[in-house]
């Protein structure tokens, strides 16, 4: 086992329920559908599971990949190939940003060489977390193919970085912000787009 692997943990304390700033956009049912739908098409696209390994980028695409996982076990008995893939030190804006606590990776003791990684993340906007993903994951091993899954893309890439699994396409401005809300980690359900007062970028 690398240093970078470890036993699956599950995911972190629910914080008191979230406010919910901004316009619901998805709520519980829709993301459970989003992403039944996207389990379907991870198992379409190749051929079922046997290679496929899903790991989720903290925070909440970590909780995305356990239930698509759990959807694929559900058609596919037997399916735990599921992880997290932290991406905080491989970020190009780390010296821009305040510093970010580090989250989990978690690869599943098979590793990644010559599997299918399906990415997991909840939002998709200027593709570089994804970017960040894929430097770090050159740290893991090699993959025969990666594959990205997201709960929402919002347009606006600044990489040539595209989604292979899409719950939701949402139309956005650039001045606003999307949250997406699980009960795992802000105790409420829903996709949310809201004026972006902190100005991210
Ligand atoms: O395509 P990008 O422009 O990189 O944006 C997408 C990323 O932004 C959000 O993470 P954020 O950095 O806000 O941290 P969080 O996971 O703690 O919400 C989101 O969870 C994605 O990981
Ligand atoms: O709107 C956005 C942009 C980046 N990351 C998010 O989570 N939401």
């Amino acid at each position: 086992m690398s240093p970078a692997q470890g036993s699956r943990r599950s995911p972190a304390p629910a914080r008191a329920t979230a406010r919910r700033d901004g316009r619901a956009v998805l709520d519980e049912a829709d993301i459970a559908r989003a992403l039944t739908r996207i389990a379907h098409e991870i198992l379409e696209r190749n051929k079922g599971s046997r290679d496929v390994v899903l790991l989720g980028i903290p925070s909440r695409g970590v909780e995305l990949a356990r239930r698509i996982g759990q959807r694929i076990a559900a058609v596919e008995e037997g399916f735990d190939s599921v992880g997290a893939l932290d991406v905080t030190m491989y970020r190009d804006d780390l010296r821009l940003r305040p510093a970010r606590a580090l989250g989990q990776t978690t690869i599943p003791e098979q590793g990644v060489d010559g599997k299918v990684v399906v990415l997991v993340d909840d939002v998709l906007y200027s593709g570089r977390t994804i970017r960040a993903a894929l430097t770090a994951l050159d740290d893991i091993g090699r993959p025969r193919a990666v594959q990205l899954a997201v709960l929402v893309d919002r347009g606006h890439r600044e990489l040539p970085i595209r989604a292979d699994f899409v719950g939701k396409n949402l139309p956005t401005a650039a001045d606003e912000r999307v949250t997406v809300l699980l009960r795992e980690y802000d105790g409420d359900e829903a996709v949310l787009i809201a004026k972006d007062e902190g100005g991210r970028r």
